[in-house]
Parts: C-alpha cells; sequence; structure tokens
C-alpha cells in the first residue's frame, strides 16, 4: 500500500467527489478550558482588553492557545453568541488571527484562538518588549503589508464582508515570524446591545474617525482612518494621542504632517531604527498612513488600494504621491484630523457632562 506524502496535494482522490472538510473550530468544555489555562489562574492572564480578559492556555495536544473570557455577557444568549462566533471562526485568511472555538456554558462565554508568541503590536511599540527593539525596518515593513492585507480582505473579499470596527496596535498581534495577525474583528456582532459603545467609541483613543466619534457609527473608511493612524504609529514608534504639555495633547497625524510639508522624513522615524530604514519605503507608508487618516472620507482610498500603494515600488506611483494636495503646504492644511481639538471638544463636553 501507498501513502500520498504530499499532503493536500489531491493525488489519488476521486475529483468528483465532493472532499468534506472539517470545520476548523469545535467547541470547548469550560472543564477542558480551565485544565488548559491552570484554572484561569492570575500568573497565565496575557492581558486585558474591553472585552475581557485574556489567559494563555495549553491543551492536552501539548497545543498552546489564548483564551479570552468575555465579561458583561449575560444578554447575549448562548445560541446567537454560539453562530456569531462560527460566522467569524469561518473568516479565514493567514493574516488574520485564527478562532480555534468557543465554550458557552452557564453564564460564561469564552473564545480560543491560536496563540502568537510575539504578543501584540502595541507591547514592541510601547509596551513591555519596547526596550528590546525587536521591529526593524524590515519586520515593520512587513507588518504594515499583512496588516493591511489581512484588514482588505475583510472589507472585500469574507462572506460576509466584515467591518473591523477597532483597528489599533493592540489588534495587531504577531507570530513567530513577526508577520501581522489581526484580531478583534467583528465583535460589535458579538457584543449585547450598547456595550460596544462603552468599550470602543466612549473615548477617543486618537484611532477613531471623526465621523465615528460624530455618530457612532463604524465603517470600512473609518477602518481606513484607523488603519492610517496605525501606519504612522508604526513608523514614528508614537503614540497615537501624546501629551505636548499638561493641559494639551496632540493627534499623530498633526505632529508628522507639518514634517512632511518640509520633507523631514529623517525626523519622522523611530530613534530606535537609528537610521536604519529604507528611505523610499518611509515615504510611502508615511505618506500613504496620511492619506488614510484624512478627515474627508471621501478622500481616503479604500483597503485594497492601501495595499496596492504600499507594495508599488514605482517612481511614477511615489511621484504621484508626494504631488498629492494634502502634502504640499497650505493646500491640505484643514484636512487631517486636528485631534487636539477633537480632543478638547470631548474634554468640554464631558465636563459638561460632569457639571
Ligand atoms: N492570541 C493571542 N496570543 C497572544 N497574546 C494575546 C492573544 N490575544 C490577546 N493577547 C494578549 O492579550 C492582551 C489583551 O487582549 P484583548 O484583545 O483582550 O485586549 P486589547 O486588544 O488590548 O483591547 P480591546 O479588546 O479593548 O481592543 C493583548 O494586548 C495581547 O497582548
Amino acid at each position: 500500500m501507498q501513502f500520498c506524502s504530499c499532503f493536500g496535494c489531491g493525488k489519488g482522490l476521486d475529483r468528483k467527489k465532493k472532499v468534506k472538510t472539517e470545520p476548523s473550530w469545535r467547541v470547548f468544555s469550560l472543564k477542558e478550558l480551565h485544565a488548559a489555562t491552570n484554572s484561569f489562574n492570575y500568573d497565565n492572564k496575557l492581558g486585558e482588553g474591553g472585552f475581557g480578559s485574556v489567559y494563555w492556555g495549553q491543551l492536552w495536544d501539548g497545543s498552546q492557545i489564548a483564551v479570552k473570557r468575555l465579561k458583561a455577557w449575560n444578554s447575549k444568549e448562548a445560541t446567537e453568541f454560539a453562530t456569531d462566533v462560527e460566522i467569524l471562526a469561518r473568516v479565514l485568511h493567514k493574516n488574520l488571527l485564527s478562532i480555534r472555538g468557543y465554550c458557552v456554558e452557564g453564564q460564561e462565554r469564552l473564545i480560543v484562538y491560536e496563540y502568537m508568541p510575539n504578543l501584540s503590536l502595541v507591547s514592541h511599540l510601547h509596551g513591555q518588549h519596547s526596550s528590546e527593539s525587536l521591529l526593524d525596518w524590515t519586520r515593520r515593513m512587513n507588518i504594515a503589508v499583512t496588516s493591511a492585507q489581512a484588514i482588505a480582505y475583510l472589507h472585500h473579499f469574507a462572506t460576509p464582508r466584515i467591518i473591523h470596527g477597532d483597528v489599533r496596535a493592540s489588534n495587531v498581534l504577531l507570530d513567530s515570524e513577526f508577520e501581522a495577525r489581526v484580531t478583534d474583528f467583528g465583535y460589535w456582532k458579538l457584543m449585547p446591545d450598547g456595550a460596544a459603545n462603552k468599550t470602543t467609541k466612549g473615548n477617543n483613543n486618537g484611532y477613531l474617525s471623526p465621523e465615528c466619534i460624530e455618530s457612532g457609527v463604524e465603517s470600512d473608511l473609518g477602518d481606513v482612518y484607523s488603519f492610517g493612524v496605525l501606519l504612522l504609529e508604526l513608523v514614528t514608534g508614537k503614540r497615537p494621542i501624546e501629551k505636548t504639555n499638561l493641559t494639551t495633547k496632540r493627534g499623530i497625524t498633526e505632529w508628522v504632517l507639518p514634517l512632511v510639508y518640509e520633507r523631514k522624513f529623517g525626523e519622522i522615524v523611530d530613534r530606535r531604527l537609528n537610521g536604519k530604514y529604507v528611505e523610499e519605503e518611509l515615504k510611502r507608508v508615511v505618506l500613504v498612513g496620511l492619506m488614510c487618516a484624512q478627515i474627508e472620507l471621501e478622500k481616503r482610498p479604500t483597503m485594497s488600494e492601501v495595499v496596492e500603494m504600499l507594495l508599488n515600488e514605482s517612481k511614477e506611483k511615489m511621484a504621484q504621491l508626494e504631488a498629492y494636495p494634502l502634502f504640499n503646504g497650505n493646500n491640505g492644511v484643514e484636512a487631517v484630523d486636528e485631534s487636539s481639538e477633537i480632543i478638547s471638544e470631548e474634554k468640554h463636553h464631558q465636563k459638561q457632562e460632569l457639571e
């Protein structure tokens, strides 16, 4: 008897017969997840977000998992939750974090993911790994392209189409090769009514588009805006919003754009790279990031166009990009986000609410 050593090559199969594919996810029991995470031990905790806490775990077969234990899920029915996770689990792309399954028992709602050994982009830019400088230029470029591809897939190719709704550095995880694995997409689907507003839209984290802050409605172009901020954060190493003094804050686009007018790209790039970067690529990422983070949503590119621009190395394309009115002094001055104004307006509203 001979076996086909090439996995998935299809030799020896009757092509007319439909190949029954196993779902890539399964239902876990609470008991199994307790065993995997040492009963959700504090030492296993990887972090905490607006939706719940995430724990590292190991299954009986030795594979590593990350278990998100959701909070405030009482109003989401078990069957509805299971259906939603199953829909999200079917969205497969090499740069999206895979869902391995879920658990619904009593009030517990848990989602089981693949474990990402290099944790999140935010931990490398501003968190526990930031001093190790593991993100060299090649890795940063790769993260820019692979995360763009993942979001473009959600917008243009997934069935159903998915708006991410929370694009930011903590939702870009990194695999063993430091490629992006975008996570937390479509969470609004899993949220009981109103909870999404509390976690993502209640505060301006610097990633939210002006129209989303105003209306609370997420859109694909809102994702594009957030992705633009993320691109700038990736190459500058700065947070989306930074304090300039005790009372004022400044959005990343406001800081970058004047330097672009003067073509001072060397002052924009993250100093931790010690000058080791490819100038043309830096320009491309910065200009694409600013195009995405424009106030006027109809001027923003789609995510497919973003991928194309990031990958296009031609001199003509770069010249076209540089000639864009936004990057030439006064023409574009009002086109990018004036986040500090938004923040002060927000503060004003908050103050009024408190009064
Ligand atoms: N699959 C995973 N592999 C490794 N680490 C993970 C994984 N999922 C999450 N984490 C870690 O857990 C932390 C918390 O994740 P979580 O998604 O709950 O919150 P967040 O993304 O920081 O915030 P929010 O959920 O409000 O957007 C992340 O920053 C990341 O470091």
